[in-house]
């Protein structure tokens, strides 16, 4: 494996029943990056991170490979996920009020997650606990509160100093920020890249914010019904999207205000005029029981043909670094955004 691939991942399907989730998914995590994964609801990025930490559903099915080092997740037993918690790979939910015990003090939980894997006195797993809480931003006298009595912001925060107590190698944040405000969103996802830079601890965001992605996030990852749609780095995804998905995404990011060509941002847009509407990508995405033959996007793409697009998957390749899984990626117009414009 590549010294600088912290986690690869090869041909992986997840499927439950009669739902194949995630369809064949290949991607490389590489050591210290940030890397978003995002798609709309269902495109099947939970069961991907659920798949990455060798904890899938028990219902789930999963065959593929990902790899971490020498170890193998997928079909991993209980003694490898247990070796491997904590020091190598660690979570941080979508729920944080679920991943904290109601009945235990905040500092208690952190020090009982200390000493599970340190093994060290409870005195010191309690000083390291209120550390640990402290570099994210909870003072030392709050840290003997219960969860309730954090406010949202808070109990993510130290789900955040849980997942990195041990300095991980890799972390996955899943929607960490979902019910909060945007000024919390905001706050939540710099204490994590900016704790996890600190930590050196590589980042895998499973989001469906895209401003957040552009911010924080090195390298983005786009899923659509179960595949890779496109993958990249974010400021060559944001501003020359490849496949038609992508674009559709992009257009319902708010564009900066200021005219700076910055990092991320999208260049070359087209004038939003009276005539236009602003755009979304039309239709929904495929139920997973029910995939169209061929490119799952067909029947919603401007770009799709008559024939190819709806019989035959494109395969992802790779140009330059980016990645598409697109037929007709060399056909987007230089201002992809008009494909999903409409005039009123
Ligand atoms: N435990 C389960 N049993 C049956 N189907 C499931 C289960 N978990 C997920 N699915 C289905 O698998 C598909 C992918 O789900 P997943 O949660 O990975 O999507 P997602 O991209 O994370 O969506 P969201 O952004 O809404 O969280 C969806 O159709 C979902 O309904």
């Amino acid at each position: 494996m590549n010294p600088e691939v912290l986690l690869s991942v090869r041909d992986l399907h997840v499927s439950i029943g009669a739902v194949d989730a995630v369809r064949g998914l290949s991607f490389d995590v590489r050591k210290g990056e940030v890397l978003a994964v995002v798609g709309e609801s269902g495109a099947g990025k939970s069961l991907t991170a659920r798949a990455l930490l060798g904890m899938p559903p028990q219902e789930a099915t999963v065959t593929g490979s990902v790899r971490m080092g020498s170890y193998e997740l997928v079909g991993a037993p209980r003694s490898v996920r247990a070796a491997l918690w904590g020091r190598q790979l660690a979570l941080v939910p979508q729920d944080a009020l679920s991943a904290l015990s109601p009945v235990h003090r905040v500092c208690d939980q952190l020090g009982a997650a200390v000493r599970s894997v340190d093994g060290v006195s409870r005195k010191e797993a309690r000083a390291r606990a209120v550390a640990a809480l402290k570099e994210v931003g909870i003072p030392a006298d709050q840290t003997r509160a219960y969860p309730h009595e954090f406010s949202g912001g808070m109990r993510q925060r130290a789900v955040i100093a849980m997942a990195l107590l041990h300095s991980p190698a890799l972390v996955i944040a899943d929607e960490p920020t979902t019910a909060q405000d945007p000024e919390t969103r905001r706050q939540i996802l710099d204490l994590l890249t900016h704790r996890s830079e600190a930590t050196g601890t590589t980042l895998v965001l499973i989001t469906h914010d895209l401003p957040m992605v552009r911010e924080h996030a090195d390298r983005v990852l786009v899923m659509y019904a179960g595949r890779l749609t496109e993958e990249g780095p974010v400021e060559e995804v944001f501003t020359r999207p490849r496949a038609p998905y992508t674009a559709g995404l992009l257009t319902s990011l708010p564009q900066p205000k200021a005219p700076r060509q910055g990092r991320g941002e999208l260049r070359d847009q087209p004038q939003r005029t009276r005539r236009h509407r602003l755009p979304s990508i039309p239709g929904t995405p495929p139920t997973p029981t029910d995939l169209p033959p061929g490119c799952a996007f067909a029947p919603r793409c401007p770009l799709a043909d008559a024939t190819r697009c709806h019989t035959e998957h494109p395969k992802p390749q790779t140009h330059n670094n980016h990645t598409v899984a697109c037929h007709h990626w060399r056909d987007l117009p230089t201002h992809p955004a008009e494909l999903f414009l409409e005039s009123v």
